[in-house]
């Protein structure tokens, strides 16, 4: 049974999705007004990773990730640099959906919100009939004091505390919040039966969830910043408008990315753009570091420590790719050695390891120290079998973690070995110059040679 961690029962609970073997998940997107950073792929890889592990385990997953193409933040950026919203919205969701594909991050759906304005629009009708939501000047806003069970996810229940948009001044009271905006002179519109305007940005996701996910889902994911008041004002008006309770079965938070301790993020200046960080690391690189920490722990950037993570996963690919030339080139043999019989057992209690540290809230780094582990005893025997039983592990966990995926560049490989076999006779005769000399060459051809005592280990690394 796999087990989640729900940040509105705040209770580790059994995963009993509401319509097996579908699972419904919705993560919140990007704000496209900036590039997107390395804390925004933590976020997307920790959902991703979700995702997979639940397919390996035999669910049907639709992932439904937004982005937000209108919104405060877009404008302002767009008035300071003199251009069109649209114009920034357009460029930073480019960027954005190549950046998921780079990171292997393939959502089922991307819907953006201008091209939900029409749902939106219903929604809020649909809110204000029922009683909820109450028509002004400046917008429409929710009426929270409507509302029961305001505060249930983030745990404040003091009024005092849910102060939000506080610049409104024709609110009934401080904590209720924005469905819709008039717009400003200059600023971008739609038609509505209100005013010319735009959404609030809860709403947004309460709508575009429900039209592809229905009225009670599954999973929703996000990062911790989140939760109040973005998730909170999304549970109330889904469970008013669909009389739903709970409208999400498991709420799921991921934990920040920080840089010397402080959320990595836009206002406050520290980001690393995912875009330049993919020219110096490659993306399973940062994959792997990513999933190095528990997906709700905070994880502390620094290149150090990702310059530590692409060795450490360059040395676990050479094992993998040494192990797939065994296979390929081998074949078994039979009957087995008595050391072979405990290694091979050894790697299947791994194996269950590896799954007893996923279903345990997707304890990736628990689940990556049973597929180091592997690695080492496959490493220290010639065994065709061990190879083999190894690799099946390994490439299950890679559906999760999607780091090995195999480089290969048919017809060359023989010739590879023949000038790695003859650098090794250099180096025999301490022929440095010239051993290193084929090395650096071979490195611009992107085959990647690793010294083990006298043997060399060799790989296609682009
Ligand atoms: N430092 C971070 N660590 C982990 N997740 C993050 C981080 N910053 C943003 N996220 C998550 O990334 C997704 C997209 O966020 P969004 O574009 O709204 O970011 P933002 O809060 O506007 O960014 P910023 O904080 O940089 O201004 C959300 O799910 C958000 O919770
Ligand atoms: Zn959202």
């Amino acid at each position: 049974m796999i087990k989640v961690y729900n940040t509105l029962t705040r209770k580790y609970e059994d995963f009993q999705p509401l319509q097996p073997p579908l699972v419904r998940m919705y993560v919140c997107g990007p704000t496209v007004y900036d590039h997107s950073h390395i804390g925004h792929a933590r976020t997307w890889v920790a959902f991703d990773v979700v995702k997979r592990y639940l397919r390996l385990r035999g669910y049907f997953v639709i992932h439904v990730q937004n982005i937000t193409d209108i919104d405060d933040k877009i404008i302002n950026r767009a008035n300071e640099l003199g251009v069109s919203w649209k114009e920034i919205a357009d460029k930073y969701a480019k960027e954005y959906l190549d950046l998921m594909k780079e990171m292997k991050v393939f959502p089922t759906i991307h819907p953006r919100v201008t091209e939900h304005i029409s749902d939106i629009i219903e929604f809020i009708k649909d809110l204000i009939e029922k009683g909820y939501a109450y028509v002004t000047p400046s917008g429409v806003y929710f009426d929270v004091d409507k509302y029961p069970y305001y505060g249930q996810l983030s745990g404040v229940k003091d009024k005092e505390m849910w102060s939000q948009e506080t610049f409104v001044k024709d609110k009934k009271n401080p904590y209720d919040f924005a469905l819709w905006k008039c717009a400003k002179p200059n600023e971008p519109w739609w038609e509505s039966p209100w005013c010319k305007g735009r959404p609030g940005w809860h709403i947004e996701c309460s709508t575009m969830s429900s039209k592809y996910l229905g009225k009670q889902f599954d999973i929703h994911g996000g990062a911790r910043d989140l939760i109040f008041p973005h998730h909170e004002n999304e549970i109330a008006q889904s469970e008013a408008r669909f009389g739903v309770r709970p409208w999400v079965k498991y709420w799921l938070h991921s934990g920040y990315l920080t840089v010397k301790g402080e959320k990595m993020s836009k206002s406050l200046g520290n980001i690393v753009p995912l875009v330049d960080l993919l020219k110096e690391y490659p993306a399973d690189v940062v994959r792997y570091w990513l999933t190095t920490a528990h997906y709700r722990s905070e994880l502390d950037f620094s290149y150090d420590r990702l310059d530590q993570a692409k060795v450490a996963l360059e040395r676990m690919k050479m094992s993998v790719d040494k192990l797939r030339r065994t296979v390929e080139k081998g074949y078994p043999k039979g009957s087995l050695k008595d050391e072979e019989v405990k290694a091979i057992y050894d790697i299947w209690k791994l194996r269950e390891e590896f799954h007893q540290a996923m279903s345990n809230d997707f304890n990736t780094p628990e689940a990556w120290a049973k597929v180091r582990e592997a690695l080492r005893i496959a490493n220290e025997t010639d065994s065709w079998e061990v190879a083999a039983i190894t690799l099946n592990f390994v490439e299950e966990a890679d559906q999760v973690f999607a780091v090995f995926e195999e480089k290969r560049v048919e017809g060359v490989e023989p010739f590879v070995d023949l000038l790695v076999r003859v650098r090794s006779r250099l180096r025999e005769r301490k022929m440095w110059e010239l051993s290193d000399w084929i090395r650096s060459e071979l490195d611009k051809l992107g085959v990647k040679l690793l010294d083990k005592g006298r043997e060399t280990e060799w790989r296609f690394a682009k």
